[in-house]
């Protein structure tokens, strides 16, 4: 599990773990890291410029701008030199970096402005620099991360410094991994994380994020379907039913998307429960699903989905869903009518819109600061919430938010989420708490969806199509890191 944490409690661990090493240690590794960073990304013909701050993000940038100076041209543009590091600025000097006011002419701009210990904004020489950049369009490296954002609530404010890369310490930051601040620190991939011995210190994470090596969370949902629970027998009854409530005669296709989601996770049957017509098509294209038009004749379900494309009967169906006291994924329309207080184990699933009704704001309230809301939401129904996005969220009000890392952006297409609710669905169903049930899904989605797109446009059904495989792939550990997500914006 990749992890992120706050600026306090990587301020603890610091503290911890500098009581027991030489002093100026941990910059000395910081920088060493940063270096060999930039070494790799740009051929020593090529000039860079550090941009120094008063802190110890500045710190870092100066010793290895000095590390770096013995073999490239190295410039400092320092925003002040009397408040900048004493010792950086000693061995920077030392090393023959050059002094300048301006990033004009270096192809390779490294920030250390600042880091965790920034305010969000810029000021001072920052914010010419910022404009310089802009217009040069240099290639950036972040120090920690991008200055000016807001390392915690990974909100961007208007003048910050957008980086191409961004080389981090320790630990992930919140800014890191979730947007927007996410996309505004690295282009291709997450930040490289350099290794200064914190993790014995550091606590409980603020963020989790599945990896492709994180195969027990998704063993300890099949072990029991796939071996029997406690040992008993194995049938498709105690593998779990999914019971998917979805669609509508407005909505026919997310019936059947919801469903193709549903079929093709952890759960071993699908009962779909809509109306004649509906069902009568959802099981001529999928004969496997058992479909019923009387609700009181709907059979047992060990999970709900409601509300994709759900329309007018999506009250109803809630209402009907919660009634049975089994796990429940609440999804679209459904959303809007959620009881004040959800006595079962549910998982929510709106995308921003739908999130900003649920919780009476704008939209773009939401997508600013998707992480504040999304445990706004999780606290208020005090269950938990997946908010769909580039890098959907799940949240629970008790434990670290997860942020999932796969998919494509071609997955940003219509009906994708109707296939998202089904397959976490099938996960609850399987018996999966809603956390995991969210945190899989999301991740087994995306990884699908990568898998499905190959760098081009995908539907939403070729995408439930590629789960079963990387379903597989990933419990035979052949699921490849790169193989999870198109990080690819051009
Ligand atoms: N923690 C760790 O484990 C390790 C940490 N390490 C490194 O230390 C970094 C943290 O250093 P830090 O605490 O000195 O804070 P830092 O980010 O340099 O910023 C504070 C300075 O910036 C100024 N300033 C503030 N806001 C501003 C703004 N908007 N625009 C402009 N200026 C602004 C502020 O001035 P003030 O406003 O207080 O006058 C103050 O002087 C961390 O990110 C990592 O790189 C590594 O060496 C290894 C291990
Ligand atoms: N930029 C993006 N990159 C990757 N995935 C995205 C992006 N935007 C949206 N998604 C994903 O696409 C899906 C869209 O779901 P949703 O908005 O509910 O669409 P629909 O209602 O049409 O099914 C979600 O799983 C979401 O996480």
């Amino acid at each position: 599990m990749l992890r992120a944490h706050t600026v306090s409690d990587v301020r603890a661990a610091e503290a911890a773990l500098m009581a027991r090493t030489e002093p100026g240690a941990l910059m000395h590794r910081a920088a060493a890291g940063l270096a060999g960073f930039v070494r790799e990304t740009a051929p020593p013909q090529v000039p860079v410029v550090f941009l120094v701050g008063t802190g110890d993000n500045g710190g870092d940038a100066l010793y290895a701008a000095a590390e770096l100076a013995r073999e490239r041209v190295v410039a400092c543009a320092v925003v002040d030199q009397s408040q900048a590091h004493r010792g950086g600025m000693e061995a920077a000097y030392a090393a023959g970096c050059r002094f300048v006011g301006s990033t004009h002419g270096y192809p390779v701009v490294v920030d250390g402005v600042v880091g965790i210990g920034g305010r969000p904004g810029l000021r001072g020489p920052a914010e010419g620099w910022r404009a310089e950049i802009e217009a040069d369009r240099p290639y950036v490296v972040a120090v920690d991360v991008p200055s000016g954002v807001d390392v915690d609530g990974a909100r961007v404010p208007e003048a910050f410094l957008p980086a191409d890369a961004t080389v981090t310490f320790g630990t992930f930051k919140n800014a890191l991994l979730v947007d927007p601040a996410a996309q505004w620190a690295s282009r291709d991939g997450l930040a490289r994380l350099v290794d200064i011995g914190l993790g014995p210190y550091l606590p409980r994470p603020s963020l989790e994020a599945l990896e492709v090596t994180d195969t027990e969370m998704l063993m300890r949902v099949l072990r029991p379907t796939l071996a029997g629970r406690s040992g008993g027998p194995v049938h498709k009854y105690t593998r779990g039913v999914v019971g998917v409530a979805a669609g509508s005669s407005r909505y026919a296709g997310a019936a059947m998307l919801c469903v193709a989601g549903a079929r093709a996770g952890a759960a071993g049957m699908v009962r779909f429960l809509g109306e004649d017509d509906l069902a009568r098509r959802v099981v001529d294209r999928y004969p496997e699903v058992v479909a019923h038009t009387d609700p009181a004749e709907a059979g047992r379900v060990q999970a709900w989905v409601v509300g994709s494309g759900g329309g007018e009967a999506a009250g109803a169906r809630l209402e009907r869903a919660l009634g049975d006291r089994v796990p429940v994924v609440v999804d679209a329309d459904a959303l809007a009518h959620l009881p004040e207080t959800v006595e079962v184990p549910a998982l929510l699933t709106p995308h921003a819109g739908e999130l900003a009704t649920m919780l009476g704001v704008d939209r773009d309230a939401v997508e600013a600061d998707p992480l504040g809301h999304v445990r706004t939401a999780a606290q208020r129904w005090r269950t938990t919430v997946l908010l769909k996005g580039a890098r959907t969220l799940v949240a629970h009000p008790d434990a670290p938010v997860r942020v999932n890392l796969t998919g494509t952006p071609w997955l940003a297409t219509a009906g994708a989420g109707d296939v998202l609710a089904g397959l976490a669905g099938s996960f609850l169903a399987a018996g999966a708490h809603p956390l995991d049930a969210g945190s899989l899904a999301a991740f087994v989605h995306g990884a699908a969806a990568t898998a499905a797109s190959g760098g081009g446009p995908v539907t939403a059904g070729a995408v439930a199509e590629a789960i079963g495989p990387v379903v597989t792939a990933w419990r035979n550990g052949t699921l490849a890191a790169s193989a999870v997500r198109d990080w690819r914006t051009a």
